[in-house]
């Protein structure tokens, strides 16, 4: 297995530009694919994420013309129709591919397999299968119910009345929205429980709005999409840059700024993880807000608590700040870190425990306060992007640290490390 050693870093400064948004890159290709006419997508991500929608949209007929560093799309809408592919899909880990192609797919006429990593075989989708069903549609578990893989018989569907429960991903819900459009009549969704990540099901109606189509909203807890809207396309769309990604230049800057200037997302930013920047300035970062631009500060860093729902990604940066935070720090109401790209709760608290970090596990909750000195250890990744990521922040704060497995990065940002090396001096 490959690792990386990264040594103590002195400081970090300098400028950043963020690589698109995943959550925006992914809707938009889909959406831009489903529409009438072309669109171009620019500042479109290049990793492992998007390369499975890419290649799933190529399967399914659909052709994009990408330039030469991947960030420029050129997408041929094709109305909604899509080809029946030869090869079943293989979605990786990517939850914004897998779950809106269930849906869409479920709506539109062929026969699809969708596979992907053994990893995906272990998220739950129990929910939006169950709520695609109850509309009449022909999706069969081809190993474990609830779980992918999927067989998906597509016809035309009715529309009408479901109900999902959303309280285990906001994916399930941004899946029907996605999907309601192709639809034959009006389409009345109500949440069973409490909708979790609420901002995505924001980034999902903000996207579909800028191709047409427009979502009642009614408090996160009855939408309505009406028949008679179909995509179509804007022409062409920008992709901001990625809020989660931002969040570990966030960190870095207030443990151990210099000052780093980051580009890409702001005030004006429609991605929920920004609302991380706002928790860094409670832990104590300093951070001016420009609308497509942050310049955060090195801080005195204080533990908080919070509820971490609407943020579940920046958060997992939380808890690697808290090693470098006076006090306790608690991230609260974050049971579905357990079903993402690996048991985050445990695995969070695995790692920070290994570094002297005093920890509490919860069911939903993590509670961590720092240690007098942190141990030298191997960080183990689990193949999760974002663990990789978040300690590097052990050595933005001091410690030399071991990162196993730091190309799982790919999946969401496959220059991580380079450009945290451009921005430390050692
Ligand atoms: O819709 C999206 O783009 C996402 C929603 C969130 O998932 P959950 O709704 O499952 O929390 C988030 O963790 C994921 O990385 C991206
Ligand atoms: C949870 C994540 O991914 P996915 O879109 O696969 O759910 C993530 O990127 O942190």
């Amino acid at each position: 297995m490959e690792q990386l050693t990264l040594k103590p870093i002195k400081k970090v400064s300098g400028s950043v530009t963020l690589p698109g948004s995943k959550s925006l890159s992914n809707r938009i290709l889909l959406l831009a694919a489903l529409a009438d006419g072309v669109t171009q997508v620019t500042n479109l991500l290049d990793s492992d994420d998007i390369r499975h929608m890419l290649k799933a949209l190529g399967q399914l007929g659909v052709k994009v013309e990408l330039n030469e560093d991947k960030t420029i799309a050129t997408v041929h809408g094709v109305s909604g129709k899509f080809k029946t592919p030869d090869e079943p899909l293989f979605l990786g880990n990517a939850g914004t591919a897998y779950r809106p192609l269930t849906a869409v797919l479920a709506a539109i006429e062929g026969n699809y397999e969708l596979i992907g990593e053994p990893r995906m075989e272990e998220r739950p989708i129990g929910h939006l299968v169950d709520a695609l069903d109850s509309i009449d549609a022909d999706i069969t578990y081809l190993k474990n119910k609830d779980y992918p893989p999927l067989k998906i018989l597509g016809k035309k569907l009715a529309g009408g009345h479901v109900e999902i429960d959303g309280s285990i991903s906001s994916q399930f819900l941004t899946a029907i929205l996605m999907a309601a459009p192709l639809l034959d009549g009006d389409l009345n969704i109500s949440i069973i429980g409490e909708l979790v990540s609420k901002p995505y099901i924001d980034i999902t109606i903000g996207v579909m709005a800028k191709f047409g189509v427009h979502v009642e909203n009614d408090n996160y807890q009855r939408f309505v999409v009406n028949k008679g809207q179909s995509y179509q396309s804007p022409k062409s769309i920008m992709v901001e840059g990625d809020a989660s990604s931002a969040s570990y230049f966030i960190a870095a800057a207030a443990i151990n700024g210099g000052e780093i200037e980051i580009n890409g997302v702001g005030k004006a930013s429609v991605q929920g993880d920004i609302g991380f920047a706002k928790v860094m300035e409670q832990v104590g970062a300093k951070i001016d807000w420009y609308d497509e631009k942050l310049v955060v500060r090195k801080g005195e860093l204080n533990g908080v608590d919070i509820n971490a729902n609407a943020i579940p990604d920046a958060a997992m940066t939380l808890a690697t700040v808290a090693l470098f935070a006076k006090g306790k720090t608690a991230i609260r109401d974050i049971y579905n870190w357990r079903v993402k790209e690996t048991d985050r709760l445990h695995a969070m608290a695995t790692e920070l425990k290994k570094l002297g970090a005093e920890v509490i596990e919860g069911n939903d909750f993590i509670e961590v306060s720092p240690p007098e000195k942190l141990n030298l250890v191997d960080i183990d990744t689990y193949d999760d992007h974002r663990i990789a990521m978040c300690f590097s922040m052990v050595a933005v704060g001091g410690q030399e640290v071991i990162i196993n497995d730091p190309k799982c990065t790919a999946k969401t940002f496959p220059t991580y490390f380079d450009v945290l090396e451009s921005l430390s001096t050692k």
